[in-house]
């Protein structure tokens, strides 16, 4: 389980205020016009924002005060995170140790999730020598590997085409749900919402709006979503 309790934030003349709830091994789809607060939220809970006012609660404990590293959150951005002149196995063992001294066990297990995203064999290239759909994949192999309880994800196959983007989402929820994670993903692409999260939070007019079930909300958005759809 995800709180905002009672969330309160300024960004200079912004401010964004969220107080809500999202359920153990939910996936929530974050949409909202340009500039409306979807990347603020996501900061929140990542840790590399303090909000004025409220807490942040996963699973009951209150993470409000933690340094990023100690979160139980991982982080998708669009550019992957993956560091060049790391070898695959390396980028993933990451996840298991920021200092890469893997004990035999680690390596099979990063081996192990490297297979299961399809990408077997492949752990001693380096990054710039696979696809951008392979690169996807390794991210998601850390993530896997990390089965952190929340997952934040900021318009993570943004560069894709759709094709690929629907085959790295079906990983994605398959991954989500093999780990039980929460899941929040900032899209900009409705049908993305409707096919990856049973529920939305829309951000507008400074306020991160409850979760609501996505296929309604799209079906007969309020004034401000029904402007930013089109
Ligand atoms: N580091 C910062 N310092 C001051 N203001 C910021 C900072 N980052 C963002 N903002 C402001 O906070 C507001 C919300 O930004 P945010 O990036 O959360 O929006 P967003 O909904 O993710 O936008 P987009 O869809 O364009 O990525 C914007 O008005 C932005 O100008």
């Amino acid at each position: 389980m995800l709180e905002f309790d009672g969330i309160h934030v300024t960004r200079g003349s912004f401010a964004l205020s969220a107080d809500l709830t999202i359920s153990k091994g939910a996936r929530v789809a974050v949409i909202g016009p340009s500039g409306s607060g979807k990347s603020t939220l996501l900061s929140l809970v990542g840790g590399f924002l303090a909000p004025d006012q409220g807490r942040i609660r996963v699973n009951g404990q209150d993470i409000t005060a933690l340094p990023p590293g100690q979160r139980p959150v991982s982080m998708l951005f669009q550019d992957q995170n993956l560091f060049p002149h790391l070898t695959v196995a390396q980028n993933v063992g990451l996840g298991l140790r920021p200092d890469l001294r893997l004990s035999e066990a680690q390596r099979a297990r990063v081996a192990q999730v490297l297979a299961e995203v399809g990408l077997e064999g492949m752990g001693s290239r380096r990054p710039a020598n696979l696809s951008g759909g392979q690169q996807g994949r390794v991210a998601l192999a850390r993530v896997l590997l990390r089965a952190r309880p929340v997952l934040l994800l900021d318009e993570p196959f943004a560069a894709l085409g759709p094709a690929l983007k629907g085959e790295m989402l079906a990983l994605l929820a398959r991954i989500a749900d093999r780990t039980d994670a929460t899941v929040l993903m900032v899209t900009h692409d409705p049908d993305d919402a409707r096919s990856f999260a049973p529920w939305t939070i829309l951000v507008d007019d400074g306020v991160a709006h409850p979760p609501a079930p996505t296929g309604p909300l799209l079906d007969n958005p309020p004034p401000g979503l029904r402007a930013y759809l089109g």
